[in-house]
C-alpha cells in the first residue's frame, strides 16, 4: 500500500472508480512448484475448480498446504493472492478501504477483492485466526450467488468466473472460542491433508533439502517419534518443514545432532522435561 496514502472510514463524495485491469501479474506463478502428490488431492481440487467450489484444505502445520495450492495455482494458470490472516485483521483488510490520497479520497480494492473482480484463486491462511465478523465477509461468495458485498462504496462485486476461494485450517489448533462457525465451514468442500507417508515424506526431504536418501530416511524416522508424543506433552509433532530445515542443516555441515536440536527440538518445546522426553526418543532413531 503506498506509503502516501492513509486510511479513513467513508466518505460518500469519494472518488468510487476502481482500476479495471490492475496487474496482477506478480501473482503469476512462473515456475512449477515442485509438489508431490499424496493421494488423489489434484484430481479433487480439479474437479472443485470446475464448478468454481470453494476448498478447505485441513491439516496440520508444515504438512504441505500452501505448496499445495502453489502448485494448483501454476497448473490452472490463475494468479494466487495468499492472505495470512490474523486476529487482528478486519473485513475491510480483506475488502479494502478508503484512503486519502493526493488526488483527493480513492477506494482501495483490498486482496480479496482484487481477487475477485479480476478472476485469482485468492488463499485465505490459517482464517480461523480471523475474527468470526470478518469471516463472514466470505459467504456470499461462497454460495451460488458468488458475491461480495461492499458496504462502505455501496457496491455488490459480483465474481470473476476464474475466481476460487480457498482457505487452510488446522484442527489441532482450535478451541471452544476460536473454531469456524459450523456456517463458514459447511460451504467448503475440504481435502484433507497430513504428514506424508515415510517413503514419500523421504522423497521430499531428499528434494527440498538436497538431503541424501540415509539422511532423509532418519530424519523421517526422528519425525515419527515426535509425533508419538503428539498429546503427551507436545500440541504437535515436527512438521515436514521441520525436516527440510534440519536436512538442510546437516546437509550444510552441521552435525546431524546439532541440526535436530536447531530445528527440530528447540522449536517444538519450550518445556525441559518434554524437551528431554524427546531427545531420549531421538535418540533412540539416530545411527
Ligand atoms: N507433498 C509435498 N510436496 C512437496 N513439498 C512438500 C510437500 N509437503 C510438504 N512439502 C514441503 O514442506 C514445506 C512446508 O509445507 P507448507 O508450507 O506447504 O505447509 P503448510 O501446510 O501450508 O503449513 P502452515 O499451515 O504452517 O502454513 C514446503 O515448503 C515444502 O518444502
Amino acid at each position: 500500500m503506498p506509503s502516501a496514502l492513509s486510511s479513513i472510514s467513508a466518505d460518500p463524495s469519494a472518488n468510487l472508480a476502481v482500476d479495471p485491469s490492475p496487474d496482477l501479474a506478480a501473482f503469476r506463478i512462473a515456475v512449477e512448484p515442485y509438489y508431490r502428490p499424496v493421494g488423489d488431492e489434484i484430481a479433487v481440487f480439479e474437479a472443485a475448480w470446475r464448478h468454481r467450489l470453494p476448498v478447505m484444505l485441513k491439516g496440520p502445520t508444515g504438512c504441505g498446504k500452501t505448496r499445495f495450492v502453489e502448485h494448483m495455482a501454476w497448473r490452472l494458470g490463475r494468479p494466487l493472492i495468499t492472505v495470512a490472516a490474523h486476529e487482528d485483521m478486519t473485513a475491510a483488510d480483506l475488502a479494502g478501504r478508503f484512503l486519502l490520497a493526493p488526488e483527493g479520497t480513492v477506494w482501495q480494492d483490498g486482496p480479496l477483492t482484487q481477487a475477485v473482480r479480476h478472476g485469482a484463486l485468492c488463499y485465505l491462511d490459517e482464517i480461523v485466526e480471523a475474527r468470526q465478523d470478518t469471516t463472514v465477509v466470505i459467504h456470499p461468495l461462497t454460495d451460488a450467488r458468488r458475491l461480495l458485498p461492499l458496504e462502505k462504496r455501496n457496491e455488490q462485486v459480483r465474481a470473476h468466473e476464474d475466481f476460487q476461494l480457498v482457505i487452510s485450517y488446522n484442527p489441532g489448533y482450535q478451541s471452544a472460542v476460536k473454531d469456524l462457525k459450523e456456517s463458514t465451514k459447511q460451504r467448503f468442500v475440504a481435502i484433507a491433508f497430513d504428514y506424508p507417508a515415510p517413503e514419500l515424506e523421504a522423497e521430499i526431504v531428499m528434494r527440498e533439502a538436497g538431503a541424501d536418501l540415509a539422511l532423509a530416511r532418519i530424519l523421517v524416522a526422528i519425525a515419527a517419534c515426535s509425533r508419538n508424543l503428539r498429546g503427551q506433552g507436545l500440541d504437535e509433532g515436527a512438521s515436514t518443514r521441520m525436516l527440510i530445515h534440519a536436512g538442510r542443516l546437516a546437509s550444510g555441515g552441521v552435525s546431524l545432532e546439532a541440526a535436530v536440536e536447531a530445528a527440530i527440538v528447540l522449536p517444538i518445546t519450550d518445556d525441559a522435561d518434554m524437551r528431554r522426553a524427546l531427545n531420549a526418543a531421538i535418540s533412540a532413531c539416530l545411527p
